[in-house]
């Protein structure tokens, strides 16, 4: 990609980005320009060639497309600090939970292309589940901000309605799936395995599970049905877990996150 692009703060997801983006050579690692306040935790970028800097005005003046990945309290701040960086040919794309496209519009003013999208961390493996809310955007530019995204994993458009949604199911959904994988792991030292080992089976056993439905694009239920033997051991295991409530923990927690995304403070 020829453009220039400037990730806004450097943390946990706007590093991920960093990584999947020149990992994936989608973009040369001089184009990109990544920033936070301690420049210092940006080493490993910064061997691999990207700019790192804590100007957020400056990276914003680089480049075309602008990422925002601060936390929710500042992301108005820094949008009006880089304001004048933001002339109407750029594109912005907000990565921030809670904070709507009216807030962002509002902050920087008419004229720039405005998105919001929801990644996971995933992303620093190419691997992410990417929804996106594009605000009054032309078709071009959702194309080209849906294709940034499938470079890292799966993209899709969704309503700005949805976005919270998308949050907790897609972005908070890799720490439920790892604590599932984590009480695995567990399971599975208790049932003879040293811990690494048992990690490895229930890690690689969970990726080969989603990759069924990926692949095959079926329900659940459909793929349980050929492990289920009659009178077997899964569908004793299944039902005791369903008996001590596992599909309902998991419902229960996805509502508290989903009811907690309206108290975290955006301002
Ligand atoms: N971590 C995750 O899995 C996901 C996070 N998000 C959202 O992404 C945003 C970032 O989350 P994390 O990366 O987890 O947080 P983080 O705290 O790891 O990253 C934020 C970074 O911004 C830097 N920063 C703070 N003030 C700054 C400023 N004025 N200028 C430049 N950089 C500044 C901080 O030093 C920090 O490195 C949040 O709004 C979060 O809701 C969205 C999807 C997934
Ligand atoms: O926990 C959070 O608030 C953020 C949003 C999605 C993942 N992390």
């Amino acid at each position: 990609m020829s453009r220039k692009i400037a990730i806004i703060g450097g943390g946990n997801l706007g590093s991920a980005i960093a990584f999947g983006l020149i990992d994936q050579s989608f973009i040369q690692a001089e184009s990109l320009f990544v920033t936070r306040r301690q420049i210092a935790k940006l080493g490993t970028l910064g061997e691999r060639g990207v700019n790192v800097l804590s100007d957020n005005l400056f990276a914003a003046q680089q480049a075309e497309w602008i990422i925002i990945a601060v936390k929710p309290h500042l992301a108005t701040k820094v949008l009006e600090e880089i304001k004048s960086a933001i002339t109407p040919d750029k594109t912005v794309i907000s990565v921030v939970t809670g904070v709507s496209l009216e807030q962002m519009r509002k902050a920087i003013g008419e004229g720039p292309a405005l998105f919001r999208a929801m990644p996971n961390t995933a992303i620093a493996i190419r691997e992410s589940m990417t929804c996106i809310a594009a605000a009054d955007a032309p078709e071009s530019t959702q194309k080209e901000v849906v294709e940034l995204f499938n470079q890292v994993g799966q993209a899709i458009i969704i309503n700005e309605e949805l976005m919270n949604s998308a949050t907790v199911l897609g972005a908070c959904g890799i720490a439920y799936a790892l604590r599932f994988i984590r009480a695995a792991s567990q399971g599975g030292i208790e049932i003879g395995f040293p811990a690494e080992v048992a990690q490895l089976i229930a890690s690689q056993t969970v990726k080969g599970a989603a990759s069924l439905l990926i692949e095959n694009k079926k329900h659940p239920e459909f793929e349980i049905d050929k492990v289920t033997t009659p009178q077997g051991c899964t569908i004793a295991g299944l039902n005791e877990m369903e008996h001590q409530g596992f599909s309902s923990a998991l419902i229960k927690g996805i509502m508290t996150s989903y009811l907690k995304i309206d108290k975290i403070p955006t301002e």
